[in-house]
């Protein structure tokens, strides 16, 4: 165990090269993941399926190596637990029923964990299949980001559906995320029972939030499911992704008790290196400079090197990976990492 550097990263230390892994590591981009993809019914069939979501899984560990898995699952399978008949079509995006009328007050959490059973069996699988050194990351949606799908049944440039909400009925959207905190907590703790290392929690829609909103929306949610998990399972870290947060970056370690912060690529180094004095950070290059080719990779890597990895730091991408990237260019980026290229 003491192998897994991610995790001693996580507990402070500081790790020489730093350990890396890349969110939607397992993703468009890999030919071998669009095969695996088109064995699937539908992308949810793919999440619900452990052969499939195994696979996908350790996809990316044997073509780069890296020092994390990340269960390959989405954020909006809780949203299909609920009973919100969650799709995703191809070229748009996800698809749900959205809330209605009394529907939060109705929403009946009691199945969800049954629901995402074959989550579960993934999970179990995969802490077997992986390499010793290999850490497995398992993750949810914090409630807020979840909460904009679910308002508005589909993806939105700017979440207005749920920012109107948030003033036109602030109760009930904090009962949606009370519910989707407390079925999140529930489900990272399975997630952590079955054999994940760590989670993480992804509110890639804080960004929108002004300051009283994204305390009431964005930290107390995260902060209540933490606060369970470390209550129930203590021991077991925790990192936080306030995509597009800011300078509410600032506090939000403390106000959360996150162990580990990931970064957006927006935020300077020089913050960064700030945020990382407070505990270990992880990110951030922006996941288009994989795009641009190799100057633009190695002038990022060699940048975020230089300001973070004197501290406890993992190195990831500031957002996703996107289907345009090249493998080939992701092991460049992998090489330069690790001081190889
Ligand atoms: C907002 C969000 C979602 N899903 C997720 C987030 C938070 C992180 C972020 O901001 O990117 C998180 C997520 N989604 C996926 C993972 C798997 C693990 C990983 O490799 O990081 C993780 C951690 C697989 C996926 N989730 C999705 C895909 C692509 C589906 C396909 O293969 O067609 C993958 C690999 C689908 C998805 N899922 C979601 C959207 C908006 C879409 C469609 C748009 C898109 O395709 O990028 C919701």
């Amino acid at each position: 165990m003491g192998q897994r550097t991610i995790l001693e990263v996580m507990q402070g230390a500081t790790v020489t090269p730093p350990p890396i892994w890349v969110m939607r590591q397992a993703g468009r981009y890999l030919p071998e993941y669009r095969e695996t993809r088109a064995r699937a019914k539908n992308f949810l069939d793919f999440c619900y399926t452990p052969d499939l979501a195994v696979e996908a899984t350790l996809q990316p560990i044997r073509r780069y190596g890296f020092d994390a898995a990340i269960l390959f699952s989405d954020i909006l399978v809780i949203p299909d637990a609920l009973d919100r008949d969650v799709s995703f079509v191809q070229g748009e995006g996800p698809r749900m029923r959205p809330l209605e009328g009394d529907e939060i007050e109705k929403l009946d959490s009691s199945r969800v964990l049954d629901h995402l059973a074959p989550v579960f069996e993934t999970v179990r699988r995969l802490r077997v299949a992986l390499p010793d050194e290999t850490a497995l990351l398992g993750f949810c949606g914090a409630p807020w980001t979840v909460a904009t799908y679910m308002i508005a049944g589909h993806g939105t440039p700017d979440q207005a559906p749920s920012r109107l909400m948030l003033y036109r009925e602030p109760a009930r959207l904090e009962k949606l995320l009370d519910i989707l905190a407390e079925a999140s907590a529930r489900y990272l703790i399975a997630q952590i029972d079955a054999g994940a290392d760590a989670v993480k929690i992804f509110d890639s829609w804080a960004g929108v939030l002004d300051r009283v909103a994204f305390e009431r929306c964005s930290v107390a949610p995260v902060r209540k499911i933490i606060e369970t998990v470390k209550r129930e399972r203590p021991g077991t870290p925790v990192i936080a992704f306030p995509k597009g947060a800011g300078w509410q970056y600032r506090d939000y370690r403390e106000k959360t008790g996150a162990d580990m912060i990931a970064l957006d690529w927006t935020v300077p180094l020089d913050v960064a290196a700030q945020l990382q004095k407070e505990g270990p950070v992880q990110g951030n290059l922006d996941p288009l400079r994989v795009v641009a080719g190799r100057a633009a990779i190695k002038e990022g890597v060699d940048r975020i090197l230089d300001a973070l990895a004197g501290g406890p730091f993992v190195f990831n991408l500031g957002h996703g990976i996107t289907p345009q990237a090249d493998p080939d260019d992701m092991a460049y980026l992998v090489d330069c990492v690790r001081g190889k290229a």
